[in-house]
């Protein structure tokens, strides 16, 4: 496999909860081998909190303002090129759509909902899941939000079904494909 440093932009990956962000973009690192960034690794680190402290102690508004503060960090000009995994609900707010379309070639990792249940069902990290019905929030979430990662997308991906691996050669394939294309 070629090295990425001919790609011109990060990687940048969205979508749902359990959609595979946070171990993809730890195997598209390991492939690459240049760095992996994760929205919520810098917010935790930020807060010196966990993502479910920040919520409980703080509120989902607090957790929003430092998302939109990381997001803004990374998008400083002259940073290195690097692989950026999102936290789910990033695309909520229209200025962080603007940055991440900036910020480089945006992959949009999609699964059913049964899939998303049954990885997020393995642990408690995720406040939003920390509901009676686990479901029918991710249904919500996924009317709400699927407009909004469809309108900064450069690629959609499903995953169900695909190891990570194949996902991460994927998603580099595509990427070359598309900066030939449009360099
Ligand atoms: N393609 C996949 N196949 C099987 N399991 C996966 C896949 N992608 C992610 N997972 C598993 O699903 C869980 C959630 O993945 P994670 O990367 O944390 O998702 P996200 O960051 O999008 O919330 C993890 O346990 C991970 O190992
Ligand atoms: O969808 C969301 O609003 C959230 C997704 C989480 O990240 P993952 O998508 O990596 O699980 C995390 O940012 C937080 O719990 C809120
Ligand atoms: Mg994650």
């Amino acid at each position: 496999m070629s090295p990425i440093e001919d790609l011109p932009k990060n990687i940048v990956l969205v979508g749902l909860m359990g959609c595979g962000k946070t171990t993809v973009g730890r195997k598209l690192q390991g492939l690459l081998g240049y760095p992996m960034i994760d929205t919520d690794h810098l917010i935790e680190e930020k807060a010196r909190l966990s993502i479910s402290e920040i919520f409980a102690r703080r509120g989902e508004t607090a957790f929003r303002e430092l998302e939109s503060a990381v997001l803004n960090e990374l998008s400083a000009p002259g940073t290195p090129r690097r692989i950026i995994a999102t936290g789910g609900g990033i695309v909520g707010r229209k200025a962080n759509r603007k940055l991440l379309s900036r910020l480089g070639y945006v992959v949009w990792l999609q699964a059913p909902v049964d899939v998303i249940l049954q990885r997020t069902g393995r642990n408690r990290d995720r406040p939003l899941l920390q509901t009676e019905n686990p479901r029918e929030k991710i249904e919500k979430l996924l009317v709400e939000r699927s407009p909004l990662y469809h309108e900064i997308a450069d690629l959609e991906l499903e995953t169900s079904g695909l190891e990570t691996e194949e996902i991460a050669c994927g998603i580099l394939e595509s990427a070359r494909y598309h900066f030939a294309a449009k360099p």
